[in-house]
């Protein structure tokens, strides 16, 4: 996804160097936007690998957000990725399928609001919660030119107290003719781990939202507030304040257009800028990015989605063809 690599360097050349409660500095941008045409394939990246644990990773992920699950017991059977922000138990104070699917709705709002009732179709049963999916799903098919389609996974008394409130918080479905798109919004984007696993989900949600409601997938647009590079703890990560060494990494992307001018570049952090610390290797992301970068990408693959209901989806309904990517790159996350 060409969109992607020009975001990704565009944060290497031009982002703040911004320390952030990770103790992993970052280079910062904000506010990014690109847009993917799912008529064009699926936009899984092609310049590093995402088959195989990854995508068992990813899948699982989206299955979970569908769950409405507020724990990760299950989640962290198939995927240790969510397991460092949960407890020995399970439990997460911020869950993105929570809040898709069981909305908090207060008991008694202030005098003249609207609240549903109880018995209301979109209203969960034993809890004062509502079903965003179900609501989605149901306005697309009778109410499709409706401008008011979102889910919102954001709820700010929960935010401001929880651990890791949602990064990709809310989403806005449109019609256009018979295409259905999807906008993304997102508050903080980790450009190497997160946001790949993000465009994936977000892409195949839109898939089985559209098949589901007889529209084609359409576009999916994404827009990150905080788009950023992780690039390393204490010294590693100081040395990307430096004013030399980024003169030197702006002229070196100014220069590069070969694989092997990338790789160079890459080569040339690795050799100049302080060894990461025991513990924190891989917490820099900017040597395996400046690879990435230098890989053209290739055809997009192809999604299929098994036609059942969304409830009924299993990580084999979900199916990845023709997929030839450039090899996998490990990065380590900052937690
Ligand atoms: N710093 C940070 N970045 C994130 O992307 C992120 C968080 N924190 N916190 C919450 C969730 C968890 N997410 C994660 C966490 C780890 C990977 C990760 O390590 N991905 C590896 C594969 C690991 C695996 O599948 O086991 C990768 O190479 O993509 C991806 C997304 C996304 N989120
Ligand atoms: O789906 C996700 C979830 C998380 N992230 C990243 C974005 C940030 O790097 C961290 C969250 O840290 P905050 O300090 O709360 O912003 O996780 C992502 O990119 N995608």
């Amino acid at each position: 996804m060409q969109q992607y690599l020009s975001t990704v360097e565009d944060v290497i050349r031009d982002g703040t160097h911004k320390p952030n409660r990770t103790g992993v500095d970052t280079l910062s941008s904000f506010s990014a936007h690109y847009e993917a045409d799912l008529a064009d394939g699926f936009p899984l990246l092609t310049t590093k690998d995402l088959s195989g644990f990854r995508w068992k990773s990813l899948i699982h992920e989206l299955l979970w957000y569908l769950s409405g699950e507020e724990h990760i017991r299950d989640l962290r059977e198939k995927t240790g990725i969510w397991d460092a922000w949960a407890d020995e138990e399970g439990r997460l104070d911020t869950a993105y399928g929570r809040f898709w699917r069981r909305y908090p709705v207060p008991e008694e709002g202030l005098e003249g609001e609207t609240w549903p009732d109880d018995s209301h179709r979109w209203m969960n049963d034993d809890e004062r919660t509502f079903d965003q999916l179900a609501y989605v799903l149901a306005t697309l098919r009778e109410n499709p030119q409706s401008r008011r389609i979102v889910v919102n996974a954001w709820h700010p008394a929960n935010a401001t107290v929880s651990t890791l409130p949602p990064c990709h918080y809310t989403f806005v479905f449109n019609v256009q003719g018979d295409r259905l798109n999807l906008h993304l919004t997102q508050r903080s984007g980790d450009l190497a781990l997160g946001i790949p696993f993000n465009i994936a989900a977000y892409s195949i949600l839109l898939t089985a939202v559209a098949q589901r409601t007889g529209f084609e997938p359409g576009t999916f647009a994404h827009s990150v507030v905080d788009a950023h590079v992780y690039c390393g703890t204490g010294d590693r990560g100081d040395w990307y304040g430096d004013a030399d060494a980024r003169a030197m990494l702006r002229d070196g992307l100014a220069d590069a257009e070969s694989r092997e001018e990338y790789e160079r570049l890459a080569d040339w952090v690795e050799e100049t800028a302080p060894a990461e610390a025991e513990g924190d290797e891989k917490k820099d992301h900017v040597p395996g990015l400046l690879r990435q970068l230098g890989r053209e990408p290739r055809e997009k693959p192809t999604l299929r989605v098994a036609d059942k209901p969304l409830d009924e989806l299993a990580f084999d309904d979900i199916e990845l063809l023709e997929y030839d990517p450039g090899p996998g790159i490990e990065f380590a996350v900052a937690e």
